[in-house]
């Protein structure tokens, strides 16, 4: 979930007491701190004298409407998120409320539950816009989401040496992101404006690789009927990524050291050999020191590449950039499929934050994009793959403490499934679909708040 401020502030603007006092409870039981205003007059006060994290706006407040005062709040710059609410709002007003930027409307009247919900939600969205506002803003990160200690300082590491001319070796497992790591150290180099050829070591087969890397004249085997630039000599004054790194074929191996070493390249079946400069910068997924142990990776040009070494971390060492990474990723893939906006919902994003990733960015990536196109407007639990909601969630398992909200909310949940199984007789599948939840994560919540059959079985 979403990181919030210590004691979000609300500000409640309605004209009607009975519904902002009734507003202010239900968000104060909720931890936020809330002021209520009557009218646009003290609103706009409020707003000058502090911050606020979050409105809650009246559509019609008799003397200007909620919508024109928010209006003017975005013409000066100092709108807040704001959740609309109106009792006599036409329709065409409350489209109008989302089509300004208003988080949510919500039709009066409407229970505790749902204002609780719907701040919350508002809040933990804009905590996540923020969050990518600051990323966004740091210099130099390219294209790489997230703000956990590990990333950041991954960034701070990989700016430090974009501007040397030393080898850098970027490890960490399949789909962590090293490529994007290589082209931000690229764009930050003095060679950013010379080319960064990447070559996928493990993909080009092992007869053709030399020639790839470093061309051949016309004639040099069976097939080269013309002269061919080699990768070294396209990647002149820039970079050369190679990718896989650890599935260069030896032979391949040694002549790279020899061009490293000497700055000099030999096409196949030239003569003479032609100087280049290149900088190299290699990925792998492998553990490169046990290939030089085990003979497939020659030691030398270990230590050539691994001048510095650079670990992305895998995606469950850095959990808190998740929700940054799913409220990237759905809105870059809602623009790529020409699809409106889209949001995950809390319980799917904790759900997302609890599964292990074995395949990382990519993997959610690829997940993302398989729900998203299926999904309605809100990604739910319901759309989540059986994988990723069965695995055990060690939080869920801690035993309930004494009187905190987590309990009470527990205690409530735990009333609910039980009564709604003894309502199906015990069957899971039935309750699960009347609870809305998928029976992976039914059976986890039952096992995390102790309900066994005995419970609801009455045995
Ligand atoms: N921190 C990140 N922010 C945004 N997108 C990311 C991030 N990390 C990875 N990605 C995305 O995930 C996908 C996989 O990233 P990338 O190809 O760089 O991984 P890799 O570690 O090089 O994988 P492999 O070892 O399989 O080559 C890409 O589409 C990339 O854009």
């Amino acid at each position: 979930m979403a990181e919030l401020a210590a004691q979000p502030t609300v500000l409640v603007l309605d004209d009607e007491k009975n519904i902002r006092h009734a507003i202010q409870i239900a968000l104060e039981q909720e931890g936020m701190h809330v002021i209520a205003a009557h009218d646009v007059a003290s609103a706009a006060r409020v707003l000058d004298e502090r911050v606020v994290d979050l409105m809650v706006l009246d559509i019609r407040l008799g003397e200007i409407d909620g919508l024109a005062f928010f209006r003017k709040l975005q013409s000066e710059g100092s709108a807040v998120p704001t959740i609309f609410i109106s009792g006599h709002a036409t329709l065409a007003e409350a489209a109008q409320a989302m089509k300004v930027g208003g988080f949510d409307f919500l039709e009066k009247p409407f229970s505790a539950e749902k204002i609780s919900v719907v701040a919350r939600r508002c809040l933990e969205h804009a905590s996540l816009q923020q969050r990518l506002r600051a990323m966004q803003e740091r210099e130099g990160m390219g294209e790489i989401v997230g703000d956990s200690p590990l990333i950041q300082r991954l960034i701070a590491d990989a700016l430090k040496v974009a501007d040397t001319q030393a080898s850098v070796l970027i490890t960490g497992e399949s789909g962590t992101g090293k490529e994007l790591v290589a082209n931000m150290i690229h764009a930050n180099s003095s060679r950013r404006d010379a080319p960064m050829v990447k070559v996928n070591c493990s993909a080009i087969p092992e007869n053709l690789i030399e020639s790839e890397l470093f061309g051949h004249e016309r004639g040099a085997f069976t097939g080269a009927h013309a002269p061919r630039r080699g990768m070294f000599e396209t990647a002149h004054r820039g970079v050369l990524f190679l990718d896989e790194v650890a599935d260069l074929p030896l032979g391949a191996q040694a002549k790279i050291l020899r061009a490293l070493q000497h700055g000099e390249i030999q096409k196949l079946g030239a003569e003479r050999t032609l100087r280049v400069d290149v900088r190299v910068i290699s990925a792998t997924h492998k553990d490169l020191k046990r290939c030089v142990a085990d003979g497939t990776f020659r030691e030398d040009l270990y230590y050539r590449l691994n001048v510095v070494p650079l670990r992305v971390p895998s995606l469950r060492e850095r959990r808190r950039d998740i929700p940054l990474l799913v409220n990237f990723i759905v809105s870059r893939l809602c623009a790529k499929h020409n699809l409106r906006a889209k949001e995950v919902d809390a319980e799917a994003m904790h759900e997302l934050e609890q599964y292990s990733w074995p395949g990382n960015v990519r993997e959610l990536q690829n997940l993302l994009e398989r729900v998203l196109i299926m999904s309605g407007d809100r990604i739910t639990v319901l759309d989540l793959p059986e994988e990723v909601l069965a695995v055990d969630d060690p939080a869920d398992a801690k035993p309930m403490g004494q009187s905190s909200l987590k309990d009470c909310r527990d205690q409530a949940e735990r009333d609910l499934i039980l009564a709604t199984l003894k309502q199906h007789a015990g069957n899971i599948s039935r309750t699960a679909l009347d609870l809305h939840v998928r029976r992976p994560y039914l059976h986890r919540r039952m096992s995390a708040l102790g309900i066994s059959k005995k419970d609801y079985f009455g045995g």
